[in-house]
């Protein structure tokens, strides 16, 4: 029988260097694949389709199917959560999401207490991949991190430079701080339920940690990561925690040392030889490839890759982009990335 040692993934994630590194990529299941614009257009809406568990649960299959990766990432969204405490939220196609926006002083308004509930049908979607993935295929639940799910609860949305959020973080401390820790209390419970639905990893995502000075991200990415991570630890659950502190450039050793999380994700924009020194030598490292030069192709998608495999071949690594695939990447150019990590051509 195959145990969860076994998987290529969780030995990485526990700190061993696997030769070829375990491979999947951010945002897999997606808009690229013809399959999945097939599923897409049979839901209403796509917060409907993030909680129909059989319409999930097809789609986290498919890039499985397609390309053999070494793990699944449960199909669902960060924006989830602001819908689970009450929040609106919708997506408007070719803008993306949008919320009605929140003041940090509503936090006390929010529904903490309907998160399990609502997000029942994402166990159910993770209990149903568990039961058909390739034994060596391990299984991925993730949420995003406070600080992420914040500036898209304060400003409406998604915004170029977090405007709104950072003033506001600045401005209002006290209320922007507990309105972190209602996120993260909830980011935490939703975390425990996705592991105890079949996820063999989690995965929490701070896409808007860049650009902060070392005071804010202290107290709105590293204190409030640390809270979701020991909660989740509180309550018995021993999967890894992957951290993304995407474009926190030079914040990130300090991100892997007193976070708690077990692995770390790098952006494609971070200085790989500085990581390699700043960044403890035994924390397990995801990702780095730019998702342009999968769009791209060709020779300068093989450099890219073995780049990346030379550079890392002396950690437990784990193979991915530095942000999510995007949707006009040709589906042959993640083949071909696929067969070079594992040395096939
Ligand atoms: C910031 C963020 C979001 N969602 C997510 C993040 C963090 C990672 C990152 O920085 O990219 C995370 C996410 N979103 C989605 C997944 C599924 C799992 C996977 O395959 O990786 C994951 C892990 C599905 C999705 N989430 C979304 C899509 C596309 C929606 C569609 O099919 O119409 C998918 C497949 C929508 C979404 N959801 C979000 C945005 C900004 C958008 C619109 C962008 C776009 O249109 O591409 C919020």
């Amino acid at each position: 029988m195959t145990g969860a040692s076994d998987k290529p993934l969780l030995r990485a994630l526990a700190g061993e260097r696997v030769d070829p590194p375990p491979i999947w990529l951010m945002r897999q299941a997606g808009r690229y694949l013809p399959e999945y614009r097939e599923v897409r257009a049979t839901q209403p809406d796509f917060i409907s389709f993030c909680l129909n568990p059989e319409a999930a649960a097809e789609v986290t299959l498919q890039p499985i199917r397609r390309y053999g990766f070494d793990a699944a990432i449960v199909f669902a969204d960060i924006l989830l959560i602001p819908h689970a405490l009450g929040q609106k939220v919708w997506f408007v196609k070719g803008e993306g999401p949008k919320l009605e926006p929140i003041a940090p002083a509503d936090a006390g308004t929010l529904q903490p207490e309907s998160v399990e509930s609502r997000l029942a049908p994402v166990g159910e979607t993770l209990s149903r991949v568990a039961a058909s993935l390739p034994e060596t295929c391990a299984l991925i639940g993730f949420a995003g991190a406070p600080w992420t799910v914040a500036t898209y609860m304060v400003e409406g949305g998604g915004s170029k430079d977090r405007w709104t959020a950072r003033s506001l973080a600045w401005a209002q401390p006290e209320a922007f701080d507990e309105l972190l820790a209602v996120i993260a209390d909830a980011t935490a419970r939703y975390l425990v339920m996705q592991a105890q639905s079949g996820a063999e990893a989690l995965k929490v995502f701070d896409s808007w940690a860049e650009g902060l000075p070392d005071p804010l991200f202290d107290r709105v990415v590293i204190r409030p990561t640390r809270r979701v991570v020991d909660q989740v630890r509180a309550a018995g659950v021993t999967a890894p925690i992957i951290g993304f502190p995407k474009g926190c450039g030079p914040h990130y050793p300090r991100y892997a040392a007193e976070t708690g999380v077990d692995a770390i994700a790098l952006d494609h924009g971070l200085d790989t030889g500085w990581a390699r020194k700043a960044l403890p030598a035994n924390i397990p490292v995801q990702g780095q490839l730019d998702p342009a030069v999968l769009k791209a192709g060709g020779a300068a998608l093989d450099g890219e890759a073995d780049r990346l495999l030379a550079a890392w071949s002396d950690r437990p690594y784990v193979f991915n982009l530095g942000h999510g695939i995007s949707p006009d990447v040709p589906p042959e150019n993640v083949a071909r990335l696929v067969t070079r990590v594992r040395g096939g051509g």
